[in-house]
Parts: C-alpha cells; structure tokens; sequence
C-alpha cells in the first residue's frame, strides 16, 4: 500500500449472545485497521464469527464492548437515525444471494439505491463500468447469477460507499462466474479506490488481497499482509 490511511478502526471488540442459559461469544476482542482503498478479505470456517464482524462494520449490529471508528468519528456511539444515515450513505453491501428486488429492471434496483443516498454517482456508467450497458432493462429472472451478482455490485458502488462489505459475495457461482465477480470487485478497488472487504471460507481468496484477517472461534488468528496480491484471474478452487 502506497499511502496507508486509517478508514476504521476496530477497538477491542466482542460479541455475545445470550441464548438462555448459555452465552455465545460471537466475537471476541477484535483489534485491526482497514486503510482507503485497501482489498480485505476476512477468512474463517463457518461459525468463526465473519457475519459478526461485518455486520458490526456495517452498521447493521452493535458490539457489546468495544469502538468502531470510521474517519475518526466513532460509530459505536451513533443512535439509530445516525446509524441509519451511516448504512445508507457510507457504506455498500453485496451479498451471496444478490438480494435483487424481482419485479424492477437492473437498472431499476440500482437507481432505487441511490435515491436514498447524497452523493450517488451516475447510474449508467456504473452500469457500464459492470459490464451491463447493454441488460439494464432485464429483469433478474432474465440474467444469470454471476449477472444478477453485477446489478448488486452496481448498486453498491452506485451509492458511492466509502467502502464496500461484501458477504460470500461467490457463494453461489461456479468457479468461472465467481473468479469474474471477484475481478470486478478488484477493478472496483483499484479504479474507484473503494476500500472492499470480503468474508468468505474459500481459502485461495486470500490470495488476491492486501490482507487477509484469518478469525476461529470468535477471534482474529492472524492478519497477514500479502506483498505480492494475485490478480483474480490466477485465483484456483
Ligand atoms: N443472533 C444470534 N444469536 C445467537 N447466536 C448467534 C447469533 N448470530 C450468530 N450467532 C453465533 O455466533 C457465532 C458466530 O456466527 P457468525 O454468523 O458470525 O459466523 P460466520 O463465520 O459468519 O459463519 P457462516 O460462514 O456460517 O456465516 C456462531 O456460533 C453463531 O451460532
């Protein structure tokens, strides 16, 4: 990384769940930076406590000790509506199963994204820039999955997020269709200069990114620096 600017900052941060009489530690102690313009991809076995964490960064959950920080102002403390302000203008999530709304066009899912949020870049050249000028006007039931994966992207990206969290966001494509989602995802990074965090369990996705924070049970293991990242297209599972 040429210039490491913090963009969060996670604090000592734990997660539990009561579930009767037994306590659930989703997430404990996570310490770790996210700088601009980094590509993470946070890895662990399912029940590690991923979803934990990104829902944390994203403003969706709260921890139940520790501080998030993004740019210095201190989102652990924010009340609802600042949350809510935060989720729609700050950030962009994409997910395993696109969560397109079925009876608007692609075009129509992302211009519906960006309606709620100030500093919305234009609509057609992210589609464009996705590799879908010439399907804004399908339906998802008309486009494949890896296509339906770019309309979310899209409308990720279309709301100008100061960082995008993505959740298993190749969980349901075969190989070819994810390696091209993650190439995307990539160009995004390097040309929009998003910070992009990916949880997955696939292990080789680490290999594209500047860090891989690595959690088990709960915690972060490890936080590897890569030097050299692959470049998607060199990515096998
Ligand atoms: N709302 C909840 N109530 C109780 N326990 C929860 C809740 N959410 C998560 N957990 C528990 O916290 C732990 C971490 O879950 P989490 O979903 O963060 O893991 P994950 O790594 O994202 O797993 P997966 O890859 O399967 O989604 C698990 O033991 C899970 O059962």
């Amino acid at each position: 990384m040429m210039d490491k600017k913090v963009l969060m900052r996670v604090e000592h941060v734990s997660k539990t769940y009561q579930m009767g009489e037994v306590v659930v530690h989703a997430l404990q102690d996570a310490s770790f930076e996210l700088y601009e313009g980094e590509f993470v991809v946070i890895l662990g076995p399912s029940g590690s406590g991923k979803s934990t964490l990104l829902n944390i960064l994203g403003g969706m959950d709260s921890p139940s000790k520790g501080n998030v920080f993004i740019q210095g102002q201190e989102i652990t403390n924010y009340n609802d509506r600042q949350l809510t302000v935060y989720r729609r203008d700050k950030v962009g999530f994409v997910f395993q199963f696109y969560n397109l709304i079925a009876n608007l066009t692609a075009r129509e899912n992302v211009e519906l994204a960006t309606e709620i949020c100030k500093d919305a870049l234009d609509i057609d050249h992210i589609m464009e820039e996705v590799g879908l000028g010439d399907r804004k006007d399908h339906f998802p039931s008309q486009m494949s999955g890896g296509e339906q994966q770019r309309v979310a992207i899209a409308r990720a990206v279309a709301k100008n997020p100061l960082i995008l969290l993505c959740d298993e966001p190749t969980g349901a494509l075969d190989f070819q269709t994810g390696i091209m989602t993650l190439s995307l995802l990539h160009k995004i990074n390097k040309q929009f200069h998003k910070t992009v965090v990916i949880i997955t369990h696939n292990t080789p996705i680490g290999e594209m990114a500047d860090r891989v924070i690595k959690m088990r049970s709960g915690r972060i293991v490890e936080i590897k620096e890569n030097i050299h990242p692959l470049p998607p297209e060199r990515i096998e599972w």
